[in-house]
């Protein structure tokens, strides 16, 4: 209740924009990349030159920079009139994001109209405002979300031995998959899909902690008064500063999975290619029909990725020495045995890879079977047998027997181990 209490707006007088007048900040050499300009198809016209002081439509005054995407930069803002901090994400020109930015906002629309009531709902990434700012080089939109702690990704790389420990992970899995159940059962959405890319996808940036300590946001615009961000200034006036981390809160706010930028609607078959690499599912692989169970899949892998300290899968092909759907397959295989069946008749592109008997051509390389239980080694006893049963409702062939997010926030490994 009391962190529900401090984080609405009440109503008062709007702050005062703070002068962020110290002029004694580092200059980085223009010389030297920095941030967004290491994506290689970095443009600085395409992004908003955004200046720290600076108060955007009139209420959102610009505290210093959390991160950087692709399409994006994010940064600290004081909202003046509802007295609080928030995120900004203000997205390259919308000439250059074209469908994408409308499909986005129509994900967070679709959030914002479905069921409140549902557990998953705080679960996922909440949109406050978005508006639109005019930039020298066209609109860019921008999104107001609730300033988020760290990814869980940089969570684990705090930790030397890179796992997470069993407490932590469950706690992670049940929010991810109450927040999945409330996009599957009640906005009908699949997250880890991908209109026009293989970008998004549930992965350990995605899923970042909340704040519920507002000492975090003071100490950050100190921070910013007393020793500015190091930056780069353009003799056009334009800046690119270095983001700033965000201290840790005395009190973090629960996880929530974020970046719906590539999530679908599941209102119709989908065949397209979908997923990064790493994370494909089965059927998306086999150019089967798939749902929401991709997000399953794709969760069972990630928990590898977070818990036994590498990938499940890496689908590199011997021969060619690069990712390849065939190495792919060979891998899930070697440990799940063959695929059904049925799965194998519904994809079509099967036949570029297994026989008519549902064999693999002869001219693959299938690696020895490893099962499950043999790459599991950090646990012990009854709790790696209960692990054990919850990957195993999450990785199976058939999609059709991979267990509901639903399920799965009750699986017993998880309720056992928060
Ligand atoms: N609500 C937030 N609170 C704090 N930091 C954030 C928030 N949202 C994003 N960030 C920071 O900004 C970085 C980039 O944000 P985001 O995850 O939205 O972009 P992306 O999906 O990687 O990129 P893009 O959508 O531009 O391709 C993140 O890695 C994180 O450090």
């Amino acid at each position: 209740m009391a962190s529900l209490l401090r984080r609405l707006p009440w109503p008062g007088r709007a702050w005062k924009p703070i002068a962020f007048s110290n002029s004694n900040f580092a200059r980085i050499p223009l010389e030297e990349k920095i941030e967004e300009e290491l994506f290689p198809d970095y443009l600085a016209s395409r992004y908003y030159p955004v200046r720290i002081g600076e108060v955007l439509r009139d209420r959102f005054q610009i505290v210093g920079k959390l991160g950087f995407g692709a399409t994006s930069t994010v940064w600290l803002a004081r909202d003046l009139n509802g007295r609080r901090h928030v995120a900004l994400k203000l997205f390259v020109n919308s000439e250059s994001m074209g469908k994408q930015l409308e499909h986005e906002l129509s994900m967070y629309r679709r959030i914002s109209t479905s069921a409140a009531r549902h557990t998953g709902r705080e679960a996922v990434r909440n949109l406050l405002d978005s508006f639109d700012v005019s930039g020298p080089d066209g609109s860019h939109r921008c999104l107001v979300h609730p300033p988020l702690w760290e990814s869980t990704q940089t969570f684990l790389h705090r930790n030397p031995v890179r796992r997470l420990p069993s407490p932590v992970l469950a706690f992670i899995l049940r929010r991810l998959f109450l927040a999945l159940d409330f996009l599957h059962v009640e906005c009908q959405m699949i997250h880890t899909a991908g209109v026009d890319c293989r970008r998004t996808d549930i992965k350990a940036d995605n899923i970042m902690f909340g704040i519920n300590d507002d000492s975090v946001f003071t100490a950050f615009e100190d921070q910013e008064l007393h020793k500015p961000s190091r930056r780069k200034l353009f003799d056009d006036g334009r800046a690119i500063y270095l983001s700033r981390e965000l201290q840790m809160p005395k009190d973090w706010g629960a996880p929530v999975l974020c970046d719906f930028g590539s999530a679908v609607l599941d209102d119709r078959e989908h065949l397209e290619d979908v997923q990064p690499d790493i994370y494909r599912a089965p059927e998306v692989i086999l150019e089967a029909p798939w749902s929401n169970q991709i997000d399953i899949w794709n969760t069972g892998c990630m928990i590898w990725d977070l818990f036994e300290g590498g990938h499940l899968f890496t689908g590199q092909d011997m021969e060619h020495q690069t990712y390849r759907s065939r190495a792919h397959l060979a891998e899930i295989a070697a440990l799940l045995g063959p695929p059904p069946r049925a799965l194998l008749k519904s994809g079509k592109s099967s036949h570029k890879y297994f026989t008519d008997q549902g064999d693999f051509r002869p001219d693959f390389l299938v690696p020895s079977t490893v099962p499950l239980e043999n790459r599991e080694t950090n646990l012990e006893g009854a709790d790696r047998e209960r692990f054990l049963a919850m990957m195993r409702k999450m990785l199976q062939w058939d999609p059709v027997k991979r267990s509901s997010a639903k399920e799965l926030a009750e699986d017993e490994w998880i309720t056992t181990n928060i």
